[in-house]
């Protein structure tokens, strides 16, 4: 049986023990690594810790854990296993949270370095609501990251639509009939929804807008509780009565009973005029375990998808986050062409940039090694992948299925339906799916004016034929490098 007893009780030797660090490895590594970790449990043999991202665990797992582990031994005499996890805002107790004051940061977010602390909600005019989870009062929103706002996010071709639609709905003053309603923000993962949403949610408070900003899995973790305690009602009316309300990663909102409770949410806020804003990883009509009704009144309001980010607007987001952390960290110093061959060779989703900046930072900061180009490719080379599918262009994929197929193009982005063409043509839908950033309605446009529809059925058709037919299995592993030597 797990006996873990509250840490608070034993913080005298962790405090010692972060103390020790900080001197032995200097004030601001000590604030880069270890300000967002926290002593989650102790047992008789083991000290469990926990951080915010799995980047902050394996770095701290690969340079620190035996030096803690040392430290811990010699300050209690005794030693014990150190743990080290990434934490899940929603599921800690509360208890076992970290006692040192912390900035309020979204449990999404990457970056090891602090900046400045989040401002109160009490400073904006409107209300936003943020604030550190504690598994009580959700109706109050998931907590908001300080940096994620309009300002700080990059506009380009591929989200330039979706800045100004999400602008536009935060800067509609409150009691003004909401101008695009619901707005539904979707996008592959790392490309910029929660950036979005968060900046609505700061600056929809800015304009006098109450607002509340709940990721799926808050807002079901919010009904469950209410529901244990009694408050449903409670919880409901605060959300009824709220301007706008902001939900995140729609895709992870499940179950029957929370679906439903949604979907009143949901039409009581359309109805009631307020503005709802939402982000998902599909289309509306994707989102299977919704509701029918549900699914098509969000495709009823603005849908915009945020595509890829280019190669211009990369660089400019790495330009961006590069000026920041040089403010924080005397003497880090990128040169232009390191920034260049970042834009160009790490992955397409922003989340991708800020780990390549965050690792020639520690490298930087742990070896003292100056950042060059050769530095650099050797830090992030495990975040350029061998095969980028974003390589693969869909030309190329007609090509090489046409070719295998004995087809020829025309016939795979024509309308014909006999089974000769039918069939190759949704393994070409699948591999643009599977080797390529595009999305689904892309892809539909891609071969020959389809719906995404047709996309999604040919993708899951073959998914599940590849899943039982070996054979078929194999043939689609030929293509595969075939498309990717093209
Ligand atoms: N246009 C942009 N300008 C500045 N930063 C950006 C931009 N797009 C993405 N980012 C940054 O990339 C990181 C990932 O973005 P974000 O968390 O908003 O992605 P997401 O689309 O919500 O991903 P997921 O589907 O995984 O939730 C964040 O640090 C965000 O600030």
């Amino acid at each position: 049986m797990d006996c873990a007893s509250n840490p608070s009780a034993s913080a005298g030797p962790w405090d010692r023990v972060l103390q020790r660090l900080r001197e032995e490895i200097g004030e601001e590594k000590f604030t880069s690594w270890f300000a967002r970790m926290d002593l989650d449990a102790l047992t008789a043999d083991v000290v469990r810790l926990s951080v915010p991202t799995r980047f902050l665990k394996s770095w701290i797992q690969e340079n620190y854990l035996p030096r803690i582990t040392d430290i811990w031994a010699e300050e209690t005499g005794a030693r014990r296993r150190v743990d080290l996890a990434v934490r899940n805002a929603f599921a800690r107790p509360v208890a076992l949270k970290a006692s040192a004051p912390r900035e309020v940061v979204s449990e999404r977010t990457e970056r090891p370095v602090e900046s400045k602390p989040a401002p109160r909600a009490s400073e904006a005019r409107g209300e936003v609501r943020e604030m550190v989870p504690t598994g009580g009062d959700v109706a109050s929103g998931s907590p908001l990251d300080p940096r994620l706002t309009f300002e700080s996010f990059v506009v380009g071709k591929s989200n330039s639509l979706a800045f100004a639609a999400a602008r536009k709905v935060a800067e509609t003053p409150a009691g003004a009939a909401p101008v695009y309603n619901p707005l539904y923000l979707h996008a592959a993962v790392g490309l910029g929804k929660t950036h979005l949403l968060q900046a609505v949610a700061r600056a929809g408070a800015a304009h006098g807008r109450r607002t509340t900003y709940l990721t799926a899995e808050r807002f079901m973790y919010g009904f469950v509780s209410a529901l244990k305690s009694h408050s449903a009602i409670a919880f409901k009316d605060t959300l009824r009565t709220i301007d706008t309300l902001v939900i995140d990663d729609l895709q992870f909102l499940k179950g029957n009973n929370l679906q439903q409770e949604f979907c009143h949410t949901l039409n009581a806020l359309l109805d009631g005029g307020r503005q709802v804003v939402l982000a998902a990883d599909c289309l509306p009509g994707e989102l299977e375990h919704l509701d029918e009704r549900v699914r098509s009144r969000l495709a009823g309001g603005l849908v915009v998808e945020l595509a890829p980010l280019e190669e211009d607007l990369r660089l400019e987001i790495l330009k961006a986050r590069y000026q920041t952390l040089a403010e924080q960290h005397q003497g880090f110093a990128v040169p232009a062409p390191v920034l260049e061959f970042l834009a160009r060779s790490v992955g397409q989703s922003g989340r991708d940039l800020d780990g390549a900046l965050n690792k020639l930072l520690a490298f930087n900061q742990l070896t003292g090694e100056p950042v060059t180009l050769d530095m650099a490719e050797n830090a992030v080379k495990d975040l350029i992948r061998p095969t980028d599918p974003k390589r693969v262009r869909v030309d190329d994929i007609l090509r090489v299925v046409a070719k295998h197929y004995n087809v020829s193009r025309a016939d795979l982005l024509s309308q014909r339906r006999t089974a000769t063409v039918v069939k190759p043509r949704q393994i070409a839908m699948y591999l643009a799916k599977t080797l390529t950033l595009r999305s689904l309605p892309e892809i539909g446009r891609r071969f020959g004016g389809r719906d995404h529809t047709t996309v999604l059925h040919a993708v899951r058709k073959i998914d599940g034929l590849v899943a039982t037919d070996r054979a078929l299995a194999d043939e689609i592993e030929v293509l595969k490098r075939l498309a990717l030597e093209s």
